[in-house]
């Protein structure tokens, strides 16, 4: 079998359906997802396992998807005549988190169609509509789907009619299944097979296939995720990434049903992976064109972007001397996410770290928890901040990504990136809702309604002020029934100052912050009294003090205190006096000095933790 010449590819373009399942979190895609597997039979029932496409433990521990996968389906369909055909799904699983939308759109564009999935108790939330967007965006076909109809609470009539007035079609169109059940699964894969388009492509052009994914893999390297646009790809050959130009040997080439199996080539529409040996994801990018060094295409396919992280964060070793260590794992890391970007910094705090940009606050978390968890480290992380650009009178322009190179010279001005958020709630909620934005210095671009008692808002937001504890927030003062999605929408200009705390005249670089003006002084009195709290008193007064450069904002003081050890040790036992000594000692060295204020490392870690970290990973 290994020594017939390779094919083109092993099925014609009509035979092959390309499809991505779209929902809001928890609707059920994951689950809806394994259950075509089942049907399929790609999956023996007893190897069936909950959220089967779901590898990565954080993703499966957290319920939550954040890697795309693809899986080939055979699924024969019978006409009218009793004859059957065989056909190809390939369901391409997609990222289920506003951090990671760029994903999902590239994603989506290596489909021509997607099944938009809705809880039958639940009805359209605000991914839902973020996703059908972002699928209208990429011409996909869409196919309304209702899910969870075994609950009690479904209102399948109700949602049928919500969801056909979103799409435009009629409320017997919108099918129902349960994922959890089964039922309707059979019709939903027939369906997918009758009413989606096949992929078309040029089966003579030059060879052109999207990256829609690239994982890192400890044994064969980097594993990217394409789907075939024109031409085929087959195995040996050389092949050519067309926004770097690097070229690679394919070493292997097949496709994923479910798990990897080698193919003799990937030909129009078809979907599967290459091995390059290639060790970093960064040399196989999501949305680039991979083309062969032979006879390569002359024009890359569209949507390419480089990931650009959003939210960065100061990321230190509790324990100095684990420095090399977090280098080590942040490498490692990089491998296999290319969205992670860091360099090193020296907090006078904090001692030696990283900076690290991130694509959201899910990413940093991830990213947080699996340094911590699969390199045994224990890390501070400093207060997350967006990036702002920052133009100096002078014309010089500069990027601030660490609040505490924030540029002191006269500022001609000062802008921040802003997002477009679409929040979906009850109506009851809207001035609820108004309010918060406002107080976040949001703007209200449109607002409708999708039902009497459901309305849409659609916000403009600067990111800063969304992306750490609004959706909290949100959740709370509407008792959890509003839902949220943004997307990146361009910067603005702003009134953002920054905010340095200074113990004893001296600035602490960790706690320095970019604000906007309004926001200075509550800011400024928070972390001032925090500190007060958390620092013991030492043997002089020290004042805390929050101030926009040079001018003083908030201030308190920690009295003065002489601390002896040995008050408490009468008589002369002087080897248990030694031994207090020797503790105290012990006790400075997880203290930090600020000038000459002795801060134990826990008022750091106690203040940094208790804002920004707020966005819970599951929305
Ligand atoms: N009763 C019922 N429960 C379901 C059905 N489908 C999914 N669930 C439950 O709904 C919850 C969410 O399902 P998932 O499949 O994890 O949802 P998801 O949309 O993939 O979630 P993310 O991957 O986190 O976006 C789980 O507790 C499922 O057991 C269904 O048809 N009926």
């Amino acid at each position: 079998m290994a020594h017939s010449a390779p094919q083109p590819h092993a099925t014609p373009p009509e035979l092959i359906r390309n499809f991505c399942i779209i929902a809001h979190i928890d609707h059920g895609k994951s689950t809806l997802a394994d259950r075509m597997l089942q049907e399929t039979g790609v999956v023996e029932q007893r190897l069936m396992r909950a959220q089967y496409l779901d590898r990565m433990d954080i993703e499966r521990e957290r319920g939550i998807t954040i890697k795309s996968q693809a899986v080939r389906l055979p699924w024969a369909v019978v006409d009218e005549d009793g004859r059957e055909t065989a056909h190809i799904l390939n369901m391409i699983d997609t990222p289920g988190h506003v951090d990671f939308t760029y994903e999902v759109s590239r994603s989506l564009a290596a489909c021509e169609g997607a099944v938009l999935l809705v809880d039958a108790a639940q009805g359209i939330e605000a991914q839902t509509l973020a996703n059908l967007y972002l699928a209208m965006e990429n011409d996909l076909a869409i196919i309304p789907v209702l899910n969870k109809i075994d609950l009690p609470a479904a209102q399948p009539e109700k949602y049928a009619e919500e969801l056909a007035g979103l799409i435009g079609c009629a409320p017997e169109d919108v099918m129902r299944v349960s994922g959890k059940t089964g039922e309707g699964v059979i019709e939903l894969l027939d369906t997918i097979v009758r009413t989606l388009p096949a992929p078309t492509g040029n089966a003579d052009a030059p060879a052109r296939a999207m990256i829609f994914d690239s994982v890192y893999d400890t044994y064969r390297g980097v594993v990217t995720y394409v789907r075939v646009i024109d031409g085929n790809l087959t195995p040996r050959e050389k092949i050519a990434m067309m926004s770097t130009k690097a070229t690679h040997e394919l070493l292997e080439i097949g496709v994923i049903s479910p798990d990897p199996v080698p193919s003799k080539g990937l030909g129009i529409g078809e979907v599967g992976y290459l091995i390059t040996g290639v060790k970093d994801v960064r040399q196989s990018r999501v949305g680039d064109t991979v083309t062969t060094a032979t006879k390569p295409a002359t024009e890359a396919l569209g949507g390419y972007k480089d990931p650009r992280p959003m939210v960065f964060s100061g990321l230190y070793p509790i324990d100095g001397s684990d420095y090399p260590v977090l280098r080590d794992a942040l490498d490692r890391l990089k491998l296999n996410d290319a969205a992670l970007v860091y360099e090193p910094e020296t907090s006078a705090a904090l001692g030696f770290g990283f900076r690290v940009g991130f694509l959201g606050m899910l990413h940093l978390e991830i990213v947080r928890e699996r340094l911590e968890r699969e390199h045994d480290l224990d890390l501070i992380s400093t207060l997350p901040n967006v990036v702002y650009e920052v133009q100096l009178d002078d014309g010089t322009q500069v990027e601030v990504t660490n609040p505490s190179e924030f540029p002191g010279g006269k500022i001609a001005s000062v802008t921040e990136p802003v997002v477009r958020a679409t929040i979906l709630a009850p109506s009851d909620f809207i001035g609820t809702i108004m309010e918060l934005c406002q107080s976040r210095r949001g703007t209200l671009r449109g607002m409708d309604y999708l039902s009497p008692e459901r309305v849409e808002m659609r916000y403009t937001l600067p990111l800063a002020e969304i992306v750490f504890d609004f959706f909290d927030m949100l959740k709370s003062r509407t008792k959890g029934y509003a839902s949220l999605d943004y997307e990146p929408d361009g910067e603005q200009e702003a009134d953002l100052v920054k905010v340095d705390i200074l113990l004893q005249g001296d600035t602490v670089d960790a706690f320095s912050s970019i604000v906007h003006r309004d926001k200075a002084y509550p800011y400024g009195v928070m972390m001032a009294g925090k500190l007060k709290d958390l620092i013991p008193r030492q043997q002089f007064e020290v004042p805390i003090q929050a101030a926009i450069g040079a001018r003083v904002i908030a201030r308190e003081t920690i009295r003065a205190i002489r601390k002896d050890v040995l008050a408490k040790c009468y008589g002369g036992d002087i080897s248990r006096k030694r031994k207090l000594l020797e503790k105290q000692k012990e006790g400075k060295k997880r203290m930090k000095m600020v000038g000459s204020v002795e801060v134990p490392q826990e008022a750091f870690i106690a203040a940094l933790s208790q804002d920004g970290g707020g966005e819970k990973a599951k929305k």
